[in-house]
């Protein structure tokens, strides 16, 4: 826990999405959780019961996966009354057109190195979906979005790590910094992208480094600041870490063969 010169805030990337399930690229496409994830997502929340971790405030992003993961935990953890402030700026990546696509497939298809590029590089986007994507006009289109969306001009066809952070950092330190400095109890709950690109500002992860980064599905991480917003313990997962490694794991083999 936090002390008087430090602030605590938890994170966690949603639960297993039916996509994920599906090993299909998944991006701004507006996934179920599926069964396993729910399951995650309630774990969470029990866990989070039985810890000193309690929330003034929290923020995920449009999107369900993420969105039922919280209320999934808010519920879990018996804290359903705390305010939910839904932003685009924490959606995932748009994974542009390779949104769909099996990640093994793709791997077959362009090799691996050029999938890893397209995953996990800093600034290498993937081709742009085009408007006759099987998914293009579900994603353009989603309801969700006209709560909280980004411009027509801002309107991603295809996201690197470099343009997600581009429109996190934004809600970051204009919404989350401001309470953050009054000592606010945060949770977040987004996804494995917008994730990365918080953790490499926090840490000041190079943009060689951050390719090496895989978040897991539905388990809490710590972070506490200081009071210059600066890590004295980061990325600190809520879990057992023989569970957590293998999630982990799990994250950075979607693109290989079973
Ligand atoms: O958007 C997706 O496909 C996943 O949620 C993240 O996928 P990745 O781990 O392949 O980036």
């Amino acid at each position: 826990m936090g002390d008087a010169d430090t602030v605590d805030i938890i994170m966690v990337r949603h639960g297993e999405s039916e996509w994920n399930l599906k090993n299909l690229f998944c991006g701004w496409f507006d996934a179920e959780l599926s069964e396993a994830g729910l399951k995650e997502a309630q774990s969470a929340g029990d866990y989070l019961k039985g810890s000193p971790y309690k929330f003034d405030i929290a923020y995920t992003s449009m999107l369900k996966r993420a969105q039922n993961t919280l209320a999934n935990i808010l519920e879990g953890s018996g804290q359903t009354n705390v305010p939910i402030i839904k932003t685009w700026r924490l959606n995932e990546r748009h994974y542009g057109a390779l949104t769909g696509l099996n990640k093994v497939e793709t791997v077959e298809k362009y090799g691996a190195d050029q999938v890893a590029i397209w995953r996990r590089s800093f600034d290498t986007p993937p081709p742009e979906m085009p408007e006759d994507h099987p998914y293009y006009d579900s994603i353009r289109n989603n309801p969700a979005l006209k709560e909280d969306g980004p411009t027509p001009e801002e309107f991603p066809k295809t996201e690197s790590l470099k343009l997600t952070i581009e429109r996190t950092l934004p809600f970051w330190n204009s919404v989350v910094v401001p309470k953050l400095k009054e000592k606010a109890r945060i949770l977040i709950v987004a996804h494995g992208n917008s994730l990365r690109g918080i953790v490499k500002h926090l840490d000041n992860i190079s943009d060689e480094d951050i390719t090496n980064l895989n978040l897991p599905t539905g388990i809490p991480f710590l972070y506490t600041l200081d009071a210059n917003l600066k890590p004295v313990v980061s990325m600190k997962f809520l879990g057992d870490p023989d569970v957590v490694a293998a999630a982990i794991e799990k994250v950075a083999n979607q693109t290989k063969k079973k």
